[in-house]
């Protein structure tokens, strides 16, 4: 069977900084797949990748078989942003952004049909944000926003859905608002692939991990993948054996790479070719 991504062999350097080094991932469709690593490790440059929205040195990106420009074409990517990555001053209402989820299928009119606003309406219901569908973007809470933008995902269709760092900032309501979403989209044969520091909501959330650092290290169920020794080695530290395992003094430890990522526009045109970051017209 057709994995829903595969990832063979990708490296992908932005001038002399190497930031993915023969990286391959295959994600069987009907799972949550955490992804895993420290600040620079290539997260966000993988689901650029994953996107098409920046072009390998080496290697191959499939989604669901196709080529990652086209399956990004045909709806079958969404994508959740980091919080940083949009203009949330952009003038549009949560429902305005849910409904970018259908442009792709609009017809030759541009126009919202029917079926596109009870698709939205019921994204916006999963996500408990149609009481707040009328309000700008920018005027939710940082959990709500991320809820808005998972129903984006849902509105789509979208096969796969790429969340980075989708529980940053975020508070415990939303936090198992949007578990609670991923995991039924998973139940339902969605693909979901999540970038997270947050080790302690994994088991939760996810079926397995992969753990990168320029490459995937390890990529298997989420109990092996937290094993100390496993972290150490994605982490760059020595193991740490407790109960729980925290990422907090490695990750605080490691300089964020993300101010600069995000300044620099040549990892992610989708980010910038649309204030909302759809991913869509890069
Ligand atoms: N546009 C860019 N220009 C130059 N270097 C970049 C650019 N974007 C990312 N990098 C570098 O590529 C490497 C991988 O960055 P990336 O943003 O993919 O990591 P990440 O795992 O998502 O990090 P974080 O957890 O901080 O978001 C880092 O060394 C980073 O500094």
């Amino acid at each position: 069977m057709t994995a829903a991504i595969e990832v063979a062999d990708l490296t992908v350097s932005y001038g002399d900084v190497l930031a993915l080094d023969g990286a391959s991932l295959s994600v069987a469709a009907g799972r949550v797949t955490g992804l895993i690593g420290m600040n620079g490790s290539g997260k966000s440059t993988l689901f650029s990748a994953l996107m098409g929205a920046v072009r390998p040195d080496h290697g191959t990106v499939r989604i669901g078989g196709l080529p990652s420009s086209a399956a990004r074409r045909g709806g079958l990517v969404g994508y959740v942003p980091q919080a940083e990555a949009v203009d949330w001053a952009f003038p549009v209402s949560v429902r305005d952004v849910v409904m970018m989820g259908r442009y792709g299928r609009l017809g030759t009119t541009r126009r919202a049909g029917r079926a596109d606003h009870a698709a939205v309406d019921e994204a916006l219901a999963r996500v408990e944000l149609t009481e707040l569908a009328g309000r700008q973007i920018g005027r939710l809470s940082g959990g709500q926003k991320k809820r808005a933008f998972v129903a984006r995902g849902i509105a789509q269709g979208a096969e796969v859905l790429l969340l980075d760092e989708p529980f940053a900032g975020v508070d415990k309501r939303s936090e198992a608002t949007i578990v609670r979403l991923l995991r039924e989209l998973a139940s339902a044969g969605r693909t979901v692939l999540v970038s997270t520091h947050d080790l302690h909501a994994l088991p939760a959330l996810a079926d397995e991990a992969a753990l990168l650092q320029r490459r995937v290290l390890f990529h298997g169920p989420v109990g092996e993948a937290l094993a100390p020794e496993r972290l150490a080695l994605a982490f760059g530290v020595t193991p740490v054996h407790s109960a729980t395992p925290s990422v907090t003094p490695v990750h605080s430890a490691t300089p964020s790479v993300t101010p600069a990522h995000q300044a620099t526009p040549s990892v992610a045109p989708a980010h910038r070719a649309t204030p909302l970051a759809t991913g869509e017209h890069a």
